[in-house]
C-alpha cells in the first residue's frame, strides 16, 4: 500500500553504513544526506554549489556544527552561525529544500527532532551582506502556526495594561505576554522576569547588536525592546502572544516578517490621561511631563500612520473591554475558546526519509523485521517564520499505527 501511495519517490536519504568523510568524496558529490557512520553523527547536504556537512559528536551535550565545502572554490569554508544550536544526537537525516535544510535528529526528544538549517533565507542574506562572510542559521522546526500575536499600544497611562491583565485574567489559557526588556528601573511592585527584563544599558545594547530582538525604541529616555525568544515562548505555550510597546515598536514589528493584529488605544482627553498617569502614583513629576509630552506624538502618529488595525478608545474601562473582545470574536465566551494546540511527531530511532516536492516522507522501520511499516508524510509547503525565532507552519499526516496512539490516517497541523 504504501509504494502504490507514493511511486515515484526522487531521492533517498539517510540509510545506513557509510565511509569516514574525506574530501575526495565530497567533490565526487556523495548523496544528500548520507549519513556518516564514523563515531560522530554527521550528515551531508547540497544545495546549489555548496555541500553542507552537519552534525557532531553522539554525547548530546554538544552542539551540532556546520562546516560548508564550496565546490567551486574547491575550498572549504567556516560559516558564522546564528540562532540557537541544536545539541548533538544519536544520528542525523538532512533534506535539502530552496533555501534552507531540514534536520531530523534521532533519539532526541520529541520537541526537538525537527531543526531547519537555512542557508539562502532572506535572515541569511541579510546577515551575509551586514558580516560580509559566509552566514547559517538555525531555528527549530514546530508543528502548527502560532494564533497571530496582538500589538497593544498607546500613550503610557492610556490603560493598555490594566486591560491587558483584563484579558489574560479572563482567558488565561489563550493569552500570554511578551516580557519586554528594559534598562529603566523596576517599580516597587515589578517582579524581574514576570513584568519586564530588567537589564543595563550596554548588555542590551549588545543583544540588540547581536540580533536577539524583534523591535527596541527609547522610549521616555530608557531602552525597550521584544526580544524574538519572549514572543516565540508564548507560542511554544499554545498561546496568543500579546506585546505591550510604544508606537515606534509597533512601527517596526510592522515592517517585520511578524504576522500581528495592530491596535491602538486611545485616551478620552489629555487631561484624563494626565490623572490617570498622577493616580497611579508610579512616575516622579519629570516623568510624568516626559510621558505626557510624548503622548501628544503618539496619540498623532497612532491615529493618522496606517500601523494600526484598530484605535479603542478607553473612556470607561469595561465599555472598552467588551470592545476589545469583540474585536477578538471573543464576546459571548465565558471561557476561552477550544483550539487544537501544536502537536509534536515522536519519531523512531530507525526509519529513512525521502522528497516529493514539498512532501517528506519518512518511513518507519519497525525493528525485528526490517520491514517498511508506517509512514509520516511531513509538509514543507507553508513554512512560516524563521530564524532568529522558530519555524512554524509544518503539518503532518501520519499513516499506520504509532506509539503515541495515532492509527490509520491522522491530518494533523
Ligand atoms: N478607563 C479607565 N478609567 C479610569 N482609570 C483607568 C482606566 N483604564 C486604566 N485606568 C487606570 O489608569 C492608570 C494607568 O493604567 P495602565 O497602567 O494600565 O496604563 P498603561 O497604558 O499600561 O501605562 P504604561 O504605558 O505607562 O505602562 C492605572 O492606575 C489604571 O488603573
Ligand atoms: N518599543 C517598545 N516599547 C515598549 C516595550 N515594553 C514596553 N514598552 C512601552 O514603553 C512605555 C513605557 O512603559 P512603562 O512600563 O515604563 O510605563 C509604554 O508605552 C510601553 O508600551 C518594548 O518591548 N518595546
Amino acid at each position: 500500500m504504501v509504494r502504490i501511495l507514493f511511486p515515484d519517490i526522487s531521492l533517498r536519504i539517510g540509510m545506513g553504513e557509510a565511509p569516514a568523510l574525506l574530501v575526495d568524496d565530497l567533490q565526487d558529490g556523495p548523496l544528500n544526506g548520507l549519513e556518516l557512520e564514523n563515531g560522530t553523527s554527521k550528515t551531508t547536504a547540497t544545495v546549489g554549489d555548496k555541500m553542507y556537512v552537519i552534525g557532531g559528536a553522539d554525547d548530546g551535550t554538544l552542539s551540532i556544527e556546520v562546516q560548508i565545502f564550496d565546490r567551486n572554490l574547491g575550498q572549504w569554508v567556516h560559516p558564522a552561525v546564528h540562532g540557537t544550536k541544536p545539541m548533538s544526537c544519536k544520528g542525523l537525516s538532512a533534506v535539502p529544500l530552496e533555501d534552507r535544510i531540514l534536520i531530523l535528529k534521532k533519539g532526541s526528544k520529541p520537541d526537538d527532532q525537527i531543526w531547519f538549517l537555512e542557508v539562502d533565507t532572506q535572515y541569511v542574506r541579510q546577515q551575509q551582506k551586514n558580516l560580509r562572510t559566509e552566514v547559517v542559521a538555525w531555528s527549530k522546526g514546530v508543528i502548527g502556526n502560532a494564533e497571530k500575536p496582538l500589538v497593544i499600544s498607546g500613550p503610557s497611562g492610556v490603560g493598555k495594561g490594566t486591560l491587558i491583565s483584563m484579558l489574560m485574567k479572563e482567558f488565561p489559557s489563550m493569552f500570554g505576554f511578551s516580557v519586554s526588556h528594559t534598562t529603566r528601573a523596576p517599580r516597587g511592585m515589578e517582579k524581574d522576569g514576570v513584568h519586564y527584563h530588567f537589564t543595563e544599558k550596554s548588555i542590551m545594547e549588545k543583544e540588540i547588536k547581536d540580533g536577539k530582538f524583534l523591535e527596541f525604541a527609547s522610549v521616555h529616555g530608557n531602552l525597550y525592546g521584544t526580544s524574538v525568544e519572549a514572543v516565540e515562548l508564548v507560542a511554544d505555550a499554545g498561546k496568543r502572544c500579546i506585546l505591550d510597546i510604544d508606537v515606534q515598536g509597533a512601527r517596526s514589528v510592522r515592517a517585520s516578517s511578524l504576522e500581528a493584529i495592530f491596535i491602538f488605544i486611545c485616551p478620552p482627553s489629555m487631561k484624563e490621561l494626565e490623572k490617570r498617569l498622577r493616580d497611579r502614583g508610579t512616575e516622579t513629576e519629570e516623568q510624568i511631563l516626559k510621558r505626557l509630552r510624548n503622548a501628544e506624538a503618539e496619540i498623532q502618529q497612532g491615529e493618522s500612520s496606517h500601523i494600526f488595525d484598530f484605535i479603542l478608545y478607553n473612556d470607561k474601562l469595561e465599555k472598552c473591554y467588551e470592545k476589545l473582545k469583540e474585536l477578538l470574536g471573543l464576546d459571548g465566551f465565558v471561557t476561552a475558546p477550544p483550539k487544537s494546540g501544536p502537536r509534536e511527531i515522536n519519531l523512531p530511532t530507525d526509519y529513512s526519509v525521502s522528497k516529493i516536492d514539498t512532501k517528506i516522507i519518512i518511513n518507519c522501520i519497525s525493528s525485528g523485521e526490517k520491514e517498511l511499516k508506517n509512514l509520516i508524510m511531513l509538509d514543507v509547503s507553508s513554512l512560516k517564520g524563521g530564524a532568529p525565532g522558530r519555524t512554524r507552519g509544518l503539518n503532518f499526516q501520519a499513516i499506520g499505527s504509532f506509539s503515541n496512539g495515532l492509527n490509520g490516517i491522522d491530518q494533523l497541523s
